[in-house]
């Protein structure tokens, strides 16, 4: 299962509004094949790993499957996987989260088990269910999943005395940047962040298939001060950048309808915080370089969480060197 999981993390941030399955087929301990959910549309994890099993040369009878999420019980934009899973003549199935729509839940159990099929659930059913964060957290609550990102000083600013140039921290923690990026399906900054610092807000890294996450900014004043040239003017394959303002809960349910499961925040310090007091982020990512840069841009402004009852903190924490800088990365909860 822990091999399916890597292989459907090669599917973040290009499935949605699907989830970034895979899938592994195995016998007596050999890997047989596997595979990945490469987008909507295409054919699921199930499918790519017997394929691969097959073309191996080998015969899946009496083989086994682990897949990262319930198998597809009925036939969308492409057949049903229980059905290519039971052509193949796999004997046992083992999955790790059940699919979070009740509608579809327990389906593939009922027809593999009435086919003579073994089935097993719940293997490393947390893992599963943070790979498929995006899609989990849409089916559940109609949100997308919101990741915060910030690169900070010692002094929490988030910027450099004007003259000193943009950049915080170093190229190592900056190409993990583009390795988050590769994870999410947009990226939301500010009008504020999109005047001072023309950002790019593009995937730089090296995944292949890996489609262009969709820009948005939240604005009350589209294009006010943006030169034509600005990076975020031009289109690029994600399409045109979107421009939002208002409500900002209505926003993210309007992005998650769109499609848009996993949403990077790379904006300053008055959005993070109105953000976090809507109690709409799920993770958090900071990038803690060593130096003190003073000014008053600092990482949670505005009013922040100084209106919260309850203190955000930080679970499943992780501590990361890149170069001389520090990540610090972990899930959002409240005490
Ligand atoms: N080190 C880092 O990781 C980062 C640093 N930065 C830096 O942060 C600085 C900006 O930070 P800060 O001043 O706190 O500003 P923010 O980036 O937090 O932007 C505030 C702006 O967000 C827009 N906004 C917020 N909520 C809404 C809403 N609900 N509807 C519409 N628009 C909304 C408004 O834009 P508008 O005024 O257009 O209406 C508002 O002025 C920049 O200098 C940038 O360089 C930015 C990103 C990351
Ligand atoms: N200053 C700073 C960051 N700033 C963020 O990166 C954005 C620029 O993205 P791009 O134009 O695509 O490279 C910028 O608008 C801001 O959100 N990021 C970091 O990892 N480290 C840093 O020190």
């Amino acid at each position: 299962m822990e091999l399916a999981l890597r292989e459907g993390e090669k599917g973040q941030g290009q499935t949605a509004p699907n989830p970034s399955v895979g899938a592994v087929v195995v016998r007596g301990g050999e890997i047989l094949g596997k595979g990945y959910h490469p987008g909507a549309g295409l054919p699921h994890a199930e499918v790519h790993a017997i394929a691969n099993a097959r073309s191996q040369g080998h015969d899946l009878a009496g083989s086994e499957i682990f897949v990262t999420l319930e198998p597809c019980s009925t036939t969308g934009r492409t057949p049903p996987c229980t059905s290519a899973i039971l052509q193949a003549g796999i004997k046992r199935v083992v999955w790790a989260a059940d699919d979070p729509n009740p509608a579809h839940c327990g389906a593939a159990r009922q027809i593999l088990e009435a086919a003579g099929i073994e089935v097993a659930t719940s293997v490393l059913v947390d893992e599963a269910e943070y790979l498929h964060r995006g899609f989990f957290k849409v089916q559940r609550t109609g949100l997308p999943w919101v990741i915060v990102k910030t690169a900070m000083s010692l002094d929490g600013r988030i910027t450099r005395p004007s003259g000193e140039g943009q950049w915080l921290t170093g190229s190592e923690a900056r190409a993990d940047v583009q390795i988050l990026r590769g994870e999410v399906d947009a990226i939301l900054t500010s009008g504020e962040t999109a005047r001072r610092d023309n950002p790019r807000l593009d995937y730089r890294g090296e995944r292949p298939g890996k489609k262009q996450p969709v820009r948005v900014v939240a604005t009350e004043y589209p294009l006010a001060g943006l030169p034509a040239e600005a990076h975020l003017l031009q289109p690029n394959e994600s399409g045109a950048t979107r421009f939002v303002s208002g409500d900002l809960r209505e926003i993210m349910a309007s992005l998650a309808a769109d499609g848009l499961q996993t949403v990077l925040v790379e904006a300053g310090g008055k959005l993070v915080g109105q953000l976090l007091d809507a109690g709409l982020v799920d993770e958090w990512v900071t990038y803690l370089a060593p130096l003190v840069a003073g000014g008053d841009v600092v990482a949670v402004g505005g009013e922040g969480c100084s209106v919260l009852d309850e203190r955000p903190r930080l679970k499943n924490v992780s501590y990361q060197q890149f170069g001389a800088d520090i990540r610090v990365r972990g899930l959002l909860r409240r005490d």
